[in-house]
């Protein structure tokens, strides 16, 4: 087996929920539907990520569970404020990949990875980074909406800066930007004390966004947020992404190539052929991949002739 990259003892916190960063807005450009300005800027945070988006940068990634290879020299490029979407058929890595972007394969027993990780051209997995630093910058919402049920709303959104022991001079602002970043705002704004269990699944899943977004992410890692989710509530949390997407760098699971084409940039099939790991077939701008790829593996699943 390669060389295996894994240090950390464990005094991890729990995967779930993930350390959230957040994002500065672009500098005088209001973002799209939420009106914020660059006043939003004045809401400090001491303790928190560098601001801004970054770019993560995957090298010849290989995975093990139980020392059986389950991905192979996967190499990806993301670039900072853009939307990559991962996709391919059941089992192929897609997962995997994405937590060993933030340090999250390791939590898993028996996993082992080699490669590296670059986020912003600093290796995630250099023995001097913390784990928990790591998934502050690059935060994660999960499949399955995961809020603390008996806190608050607003409880809900301070909760990772609380984990991450980052300290807000004003609280019920960064509350309000959150929530209004996550597309929630105009719903809760009258039941911030309200218990998070409350919400309907697709509210739980863009407050789960808004306590990611909170700390300010580099990163916000994606995986299948809306397979849990009503159309209507996918519809929403489609629009949260594209409106994320100008300020934090987004890369999201999918097995919904409609939601793929809506709402990624950029693409990467993955795809693991009869007993072999999953290894990326092709990647590109999601136009070309949908319309006119490389590989006729890539055309047959985007046209749903398998997985
Ligand atoms: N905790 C684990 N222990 C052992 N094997 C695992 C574990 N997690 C995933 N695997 C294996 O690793 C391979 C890749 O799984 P992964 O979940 O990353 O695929 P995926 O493409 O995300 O699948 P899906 O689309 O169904 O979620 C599969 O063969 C899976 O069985």
């Amino acid at each position: 087996m390669p060389a295996v990259q894994k240090p950390e003892p464990s005094a991890e916190p729990p995967a779930e929920p993930s350390m959230e960063p957040s994002m500065e807005p672009p500098a005088d450009v209001p973002t799209r539907r939420t009106g914020l300005t660059t006043s939003d800027r004045e809401i400090v945070l001491t303790g928190g990520p560098p601001p801004g988006a970054a770019e993560l940068l995957a090298r010849d990634v290989c995975a093990w569970f139980g020392g059986r290879l389950v991905l192979d020299g996967v190499s990806l490029r993301m670039e900072p404020r853009r939307v990559t979407a991962l996709i391919g058929p059941s089992g192929c890595g897609k997962s995997t990949f994405l937590r060993i972007l933030n340090r999250m394969h390791e939590l898993v027993p028996g996993a082992e990875l080699a490669g590296e990780v670059l986020l912003d051209g600093e290796d995630v997995y250099d023995p001097r980074q913390r784990a928990q630093q790591v998934r502050m910058r690059i935060g994660m919402v999960f499949q399955k909406p995961n809020p603390f049920p008996a806190m608050s709303i607003k409880e809900n959104v301070l909760a990772g800066l609380k984990l991450a022991g980052i300290k807000c001079g004003d609280k019920n602002a960064l509350v309000e930007r959150s929530l209004l970043r996550a597309g929630l705002w105009k719903e809760v704004r009258d039941r911030l004390d309200s218990p998070g269990g409350a919400l309907s699944g697709g509210q739980q899943q863009r407050l789960c966004i808004a306590r990611s977004l909170a700390v300010r992410p580099n990163v916000l890692l994606m995986d299948e947020p809306c397979s849990a989710l009503d159309p209507t509530s996918t519809r929403r949390i489609e629009e949260t992404i594209a409106e994320i997407g100008h300020e934090v760098t987004v890369v999201i699971v999918t097995h919904n190539m409609q939601q793929a084409q809506r709402v990624s940039d950029h693409c990467a099939f993955f795809l693991a052929e009869e007993n072999q790991p999953g290894r990326i077939v092709e990647h590109g701008e999601t136009d070309r991949m949908f319309n006119s790829p490389t590989d006729p593996r890539t055309l047959d699943y985007v046209r749903g002739h398998f997985g």
